[in-house]
C-alpha cells in the first residue's frame, strides 16, 4: 500500500462476527481503512457488500480479516500469506495444530496476527511471560451450557448439558487441546497462550452455567513478575450466543492500530 493511501480490508465470513466487521468498513467509521469485500463460501443474494472471489481478494486487499472459524483459517491461511496479503486471525485456536503453526510461520510476505477477541489484559501477560516467565495461567469460561454441545460429544454429557441445572465443569485441560474440543468457544485460550508465548502454561476450564446470561472469561495468572486476574464478562452477540458481542469491535480496533501503522 502506497503511503497515505487507504488500507483495503476483505472480510472472509458474514456471520456475527464478520456482518458487524464489514459494515462498520463500509460505513467508514475506521479511518484509514476501507471494505473492499467480503469472502463468502457460496454468492449471497442481497448483500450489500461487494462480494469477492479469493482472486480477486487476493489482488485487492491488503488485509484479509478471518471472521469464518478454524476450519476457514486452515484452509486459506497459507494461501492469503504467500500472496503478500496481511491477515487479522480470529479462530486463533487453529494455531493449537503445531503442523499448521509451522506452515503458517513459514509463510509470507504477508504478516499473521490475532485478535484479543472476548478478552483482554493479553499485553501485560505478554509482557510477564518475557520479564520471567509465566508459571502458570489458568482461563476459566462461563457459558450458557445450549452452545457448548459439541458433535463429539457422548448421549451423556449431551443429556447432562441440556438439562444442567446449575453449574458442570465441562472440561478441563491445556490450552491447546480446549482450542481444538471447543472451537468455536475457546479460541481464548489460544489468545492467551500466544500471549504468553507457551501452550504449556495455559490451562483452561470450561463451566457450563445455565445462570451464565453474560460469557465470563476469568483470566489468573502468576509468575516471577507478579500475579494477575482479570474477570471479563460480556453480553453475547444478537447474531451468535457463542460469541461475545465486543469480538467484532476488537478486530476494528486492531484493524485502526493497523491502519494507523501503515500512515
Ligand atoms: N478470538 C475470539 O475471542 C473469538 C473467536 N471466534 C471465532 O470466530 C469464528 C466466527 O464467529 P461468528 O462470526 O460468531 O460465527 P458465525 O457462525 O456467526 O459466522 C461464521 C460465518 O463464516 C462463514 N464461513 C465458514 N467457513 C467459511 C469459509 N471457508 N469461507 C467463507 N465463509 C465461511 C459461515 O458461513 C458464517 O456465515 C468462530 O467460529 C470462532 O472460531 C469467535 C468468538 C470469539
Ligand atoms: O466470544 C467469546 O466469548 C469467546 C469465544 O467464543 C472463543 O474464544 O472462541
Amino acid at each position: 500500500m502506497a503511503t497515505g493511501s487507504m488500507y483495503r480490508v476483505g472480510v472472509l465470513g458474514h456471520g456475527a462476527i464478520g456482518s458487524v466487521v464489514a459494515e462498520q468498513l463500509a460505513a467508514g467509521t475506521v479511518h484509514g481503512a476501507q471494505l473492499e469485500g467480503v469472502i463468502l463460501r457460496r454468492p449471497q443474494a442481497g448483500l450489500e457488500h461487494e462480494q469477492l472471489s479469493w482472486e480477486a481478494a487476493l489482488e485487492r486487499c491488503d488485509l484479509v480479516v478471518e471472521c469464518a472459524g478454524q476450519q476457514a483459517l486452515r484452509e486459506n491461511a497459507v494461501c492469503i500469506l504467500a500472496s503478500g496479503v496481511d491477515l487479522l486471525a480470529s479462530s486463533m485456536g487453529a494455531l493449537a495444530d503445531p503442523e499448521f503453526a509451522a506452515q503458517v510461520q513459514a509463510a509470507g510476505p504477508g504478516r499473521l496476527s490475532s485478535t484479543a477477541g472476548a478478552i483482554g489484559g493479553l499485553d501485560l501477560l505478554g509482557a510477564a511471560a518475557r520479564m520471567g516467565g509465566i508459571d502458570q495461567v489458568l482461563v476459566t469460561t462461563r457459558k450458557l451450557p445450549a452452545i457448548l454441545v459439541q458433535p463429539w460429544m457422548d448421549a451423556q454429557l449431551r443429556g447432562e448439558l441440556e438439562q444442567a441445572a446449575g453449574p458442570v465443569e465441562v472440561f478441563r485441560g491445556p490450552a491447546a487441546a480446549a482450542a481444538q474440543d471447543f472451537p468455536k468457544s475457546l479460541n481464548v485460550a489460544a489468545a492467551v497462550a500466544l500471549a504468553v508465548g507457551d501452550w504449556d502454561a495455559v490451562t483452561a476450564r470450561l463451566i457450563a452455567d445455565p445462570e451464565a446470561g453474560l460469557t465470563e472469561h476469568r483470566i489468573e495468572a502468576r509468575g516471577p513478575a507478579g500475579e494477575y486476574s482479570f474477570s471479563i464478562k460480556n453480553h453475547p452477540s444478537p447474531r451468535n450466543p457463542r460469541t461475545s458481542g465486543i469480538v467484532p469491535w476488537a478486530l476494528l480496533h486492531s484493524i485502526r492500530q493497523a491502519a494507523a501503522a501503515r500512515r
